[in-house]
């Protein structure tokens, strides 16, 4: 049996009196593409704050490739995790942000070797090849000498889902990467993000409110509401033949705001 690339395992995180999951259990399969629906307010983008260590769980255990992200042993004993061990772990990770945060001084080159020189050690030259590699893979090889603002909106997301795959995470985390683009600007970001799908060898977990995208890239879609897992399956179970009323609810409201 393949081991899950990601597990969430009980996961519970609040903010003060807010409790935002209550108990969220999922496994990720190595090359699975999953995205995350639900209500606003239900926790989705936590989920993946949580992974990429931007948000601590309250409570529960976060497993990548077989190592726990947030605890670590220590003398026979399991302590929270220091910062060395966040790093390492978090390092098969990597995210694509609603708003693009590029570095606005700095070319596409440069916002693409910046990490993989100052977190993987590589030289100039060597983290240059793969990102222009990468920026290629994402159509933009002529843009590496300009700046962000030279850029439309499409494009910046390009560059930062390029800027992520320099980084060869075995997972990626899309947290609403088209909410920001103006609607023309939409399709150029899912057909990069669908390419890399297709690809088949990096997990995939995307949080997105764009149902048909999600229904033609997703091996499996996870609904979540009120802190847990309410339903997941494919595509077609989920979306065309939902089983729960809080589902069936939800899908009805999206429809008709769509
Ligand atoms: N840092 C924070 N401090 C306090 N509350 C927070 C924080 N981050 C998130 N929340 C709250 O936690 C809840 C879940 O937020 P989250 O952004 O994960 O939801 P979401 O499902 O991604 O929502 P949406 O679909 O609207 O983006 C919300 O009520 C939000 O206000």
């Amino acid at each position: 049996m393949t081991q899950p690339i990601v597990q969430f395992k009980g996961i519970k995180k609040s903010f003060d009196e807010l409790e935002v999951m209550k108990d969220f259990t999922l496994d990720v399969d190595p090359g699975e593409i999953v995205s995350i629906i639900g209500p606003s307010g239900s926790g989705k983008t936590t989920i993946i704050r949580m992974l990429m260590t931007l948000e601590k769980p309250s409570g529960g255990d976060i497993i990548v490739e077989g190592e726990n992200l947030w605890k670590m042993e220590s003398k026979g004993k399991m302590v929270p995790a220091d910062e060395k061990h966040l790093r390492k772990v978090r390092s098969n990770v990597g995210m694509v942000f609603q708003h693009f945060n590029l570095f606005p001084h700095m070319t596409i080159l440069r916002n693409c070797t910046e990490a993989p020189i100052h977190v993987l050690g590589l030289s100039k030259k060597e983290a240059e090849t793969r990102a222009i590699e990468m920026l290629e893979k994402v159509g933009l090889g002529d843009k590496v000498d300009n700046y962000p603002v030279q850029l439309s909106g499409g494009q910046q997301q390009r560059v930062a889902i390029a800027r992520a795959l320099v980084m060869r995470p075995k997972v990626m985390l899309f947290d609403e990467p088209t909410s920001a683009l103006d609607p023309e600007l939409v399709g150029e970001v899912l057909a990069v993000i669908k390419d890399l799908a297709q690809q088949g060898d990096m997990s995939m977990i995307l949080v997105t409110h764009e149902m048909d995208f999600a229904w033609q890239v997703s091996d499996r879609i996870v609904f979540i509401a009120d802190g847990q897992l309410v339903e997941h399956g494919k595509p077609s179970e989920v979306l065309d033949n939902p089983k729960s009323d809080r589902l069936r609810n939800f899908l009805e409201r999206f429809r008709t705001q769509v």
